[in-house]
């Protein structure tokens, strides 16, 4: 990519977060609590039995990091709103208090002119609908197409962008199949019908949205590249399994209505038969996509690997992340030339990308963290060829504003911008900060 280019005007600069990340007390002010709430509460499910009961205590100190967003000079903030927060029980009744939290901050946003970008579903089921069956009750679409509409009636005049679900493929594999993220179950029947029922709950929502809202909306995808291993025809045909597993398996229903012939083959019969119409449904009509990137995969043909039988492998001496994911900004500029070429250009906002490593120790009031500074500069740039190559690309939020709660990592590993300090919540800038400052108010040029 030639230096010097600059992103186009009007391009969006933001950082992320997800509530029961940053929040803390999921249970204040009337607040129902979330399958990720039951888990992280469950002894063995979650690093070092971290929970999310303090988080970054965000859900108090909201104003304090907005302040800090307009220091960056963010135009944009993610953000998601916990469902049970809204609705206690998941439907029906709605908790004021709760639907104020979310008022007040998106009114404290604006204030500093920062456009909220908000995610319906981070993740966070109510408990009470999981004991209803969840994501596997065809219902689940319903219920969360009430709920957003109570949420698109409450924000829309003040909300310019909606994400209604962030990454139904971890949602389901994760969730579902691996069990290692809530409600943790290990089932692969219930992992591709939790997945259409995600991808229904969405088309519902955007039908919904359509009817009554005035901007945007759309979805976020973990995206990731999968490369073979070796050029054996073994590890090709691996890779192609596990790029059908991580991307077609959204891209093709959301895009050209229609699973990957692959998915029959991956879960045998796992997989049902699909009803036609309800997979045209799911062909609707979003406004943009959101892309989630932080890697891609190295795969290896591996028999014992369920249920593609390919292995994302480490790739020798590549540079890796805390998390063990390789460090690869072509990825990038590989999966938006990609939505270009074979899935009709749409309009991309980069909703996450960043990365976590072992930062050091903070000095005179600063944490100086060079690797997370040559990611986002190496990633931007991408971003930007990609753009350059004729890409929608429309903007880019960092993962994360701050150090939160990993999931099943606990506080462990830490992807903020700013270092939160576990013993009291505060926060401190890391150079990634300073540096993603410059990089917005320089509209990225020189990367
Ligand atoms: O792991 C970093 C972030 C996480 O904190 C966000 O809540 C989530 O949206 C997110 N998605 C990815 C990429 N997908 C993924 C792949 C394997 C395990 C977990 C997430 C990374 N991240």
């Amino acid at each position: 990519m030639s230096r010097g280019h600059a992103f186009p005007s009007g391009f969006i600069w933001g950082a992320a977060t997800s509530a029961y990340q940053v929040e803390g007390y999921p249970l204040a002010d009337g607040a129902g609590p979330s399958i990720w709430h039951r888990f992280a509460h469950t002894p063995g499910r979650v690093a070092g039995g971290a929970t999310g009961d303090l988080a970054c205590g965000h859900y108090h100190r909201f104003r304090e990091d907005v302040a800090l967003m307009a220091e960056l000079g963010l135009s944009a903030y993610r953000f998601s709103i916990a469902w049970g927060r809204v609705l206690p029980d998941g439907r029906g009744r709605v908790n004021r208090k709760g639907l104020d939290f979310y008022l007040r901050l998106v009114d404290a946003l604006l204030e500093h002119d920062i456009q909220p970008m908000v995610t319906l579903y981070h993740w966070d089921l109510p408990a009470a609908l999981q004991e209803r069956g969840g994501w596997l009750d065809p219902d689940s679409a319903v219920w969360f197409a009430d709920y957003a509409q109570i949420l698109f009636r409450a924000l829309d005049d003040r909300v310019q962008a909606w994400v209604t679900i962030n990454e139904p493929w971890v949602v389901a594999v994760l969730g579902h199949l691996e069990g290692v993220h809530a409600p943790g179950h290990r089932d692969a029947r219930e992992a591709v019908r939790v997945m259409h029922h995600l991808l229904l709950a969405h088309a519902e929502a955007c039908a919904t949205y359509g009817a009554l809202g005035r901007h945007q909306i759309g979805i976020a995808l973990n995206l990731e590249p999968q490369h073979p291993a070796s050029d054996s025809e073994a590890d090709r045909a691996a890779a192609d399994r596990r790029d059908a597993f991580i991307n077609g398996w959204l891209l093709d229903p959301l895009f050209h209505g229609r699973y990957p012939e692959a998915m029959a083959d991956i879960f045998g019969s796992a997989w049902p038969d699909f009803p036609s119409t309800e997979i045209d449904r799911i062909r609707c009509p979003a406004d943009f996509l959101g892309v989630n990137y932080y890697s891609r995969g190295w795969v290896r043909d591996d028999p014992a690997v369920q249920p593609t039988g390919a292995a994302r492998i480490e790739r020798p001496n590549a540079p890796v992340t805390a998390m063990g994911w390789e460090v690869y900004p072509r990825g990038l500029t590989e999966i938006l030339l990609r939505l270009k070429t074979q899935y009709g250009n749409p309009p991309v906002y980069i909703t996450e990308n960043g990365a976590a490593f072992e930062d050091s120790a903070p000095t005179a009031g600063r944490v100086e963290d060079p690797r997370r500074v040559a990611y986002l500069r190496e990633h931007i740039g991408a971003a930007g060829a990609a753009i350059q190559a004729g890409a929608d690309l429309r903007g880019y939020f960092v993962w994360s504003l701050l150090d939160n709660f990993e999931w099943a990592e606990g506080y462990a590993k830490r992807f903020g911008l700013f270092r939160v300090d576990p013993s009291d919540q505060s926060r401190l800038p890391k150079a990634s900060a300073e540096c993603y400052k410059d990089i917005i108010a320089s509209h990225g040029a020189g990367l």
